[in-house]
């Protein structure tokens, strides 16, 4: 799997200043990889544009060695894709919804539903699966986006900020999701959760201003923190250096 931004530039009004100009960024092709940067940085724009919601005004995204602009709908069955803002309907309980976005993927309906429901216990929802999304929680629904990027045979992730509004206990289950599921399919994540996930990741990417900052492994991300970081705050240290070179410590 490939999956690259291509000299890609973006603005999402005519005549505005663009949010992303001739970025090239490719996400690598296993394991986890979190998406870093201060709010405005780019970085839901750029999960966008990877997940082919959005097109390029110029350059071109790249997946597998296919332009997306001619194969999207064949790509949209591929790609998971959690946006910021979980569009489910309101009308439909958990289960249908998320056997709802699995049947669109490509499942049989039968798989689907079974699908669905495997994919809601994995996010501790097995005893909402009846409930109207209209009367779950913030980090219900969130999780319900979650489930909906598990129930189907994806080859690649994206996550915009899926910790986004969890509690701390599900926030350490969805973790734990996390970790099974990179092990298998490479997963791009925007977060602000640095000091919950760069542990964990593979590799730490940082926008700031629409550019790459910095892509790496995890290792040399926190190798920019100060030497005096205690460990539990070397991750924030080192976003801290990247983002604010000049910025006393
Ligand atoms: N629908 C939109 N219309 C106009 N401008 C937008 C729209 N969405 C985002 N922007 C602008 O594009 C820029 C990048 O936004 P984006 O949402 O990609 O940043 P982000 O890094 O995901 O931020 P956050 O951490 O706050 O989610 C910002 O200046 C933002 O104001």
């Amino acid at each position: 799997m490939t999956l690259l931004l291509d000299r890609v530039t973006f603005s999402h009004r005519r005549w505005v200043r663009p949010v992303l100009n001739r970025l090239t960024y490719e996400v690598p092709g296993q394991g986890l990889t979190i998406l870093l940067g201060p709010n405005g940085a780019g970085k839901s724009t750029t999960m966008a544009l990877l997940a082919g919601t959005v097109l390029p005004k110029a350059g071109r995204v790249v997946f597998s060695g296919s332009d997306l602009t001619s194969a999207s709908r064949a790509y949209r069955r591929h790609v998971a894709w959690l946006p910021q803002r979980v569009p489910t309907s309101r009308q439909l309980t958990a289960r249908e919804y998320v056997a709802y976005v699995a049947w669109l993927k490509g499942e049989s309906r039968s798989r689907a539903w079974e699908r669905a429901e495997a994919a809601l216990d994995r996010v501790g929802l097995a005893e909402e699966t009846g409930r109207k999304t209209a009367r779950l929680s913030g980090g219900q629904l969130r999780r319900v986006g979650i489930a909906c990027a598990l129930a189907h045979d994806a080859r690649v992730i994206l996550l915009d900020e899926p910790t986004a509004g969890l509690d701390p206990h599900q926030r350490t289950v969805f973790r734990d999701v996390l970790r099974e599921i990179a092990a298998q399919t490479p997963v791009l994540m925007s977060t602000h959760d640095i000091v919950d996930l760069a542990d964990e990741a593979d590799t730490v990417a940082l926008m700031d201003g629409g550019r790459v900052l910095h892509h790496g492994d995890t290792r040399s991300f926190l190798t920019h923190a100060a030497p005096e970081a205690v460990p539990a705050r070397r991750a924030e240290s080192a976003y801290t250096a990247l983002i604010h070179p000049n910025a006393s410590r």
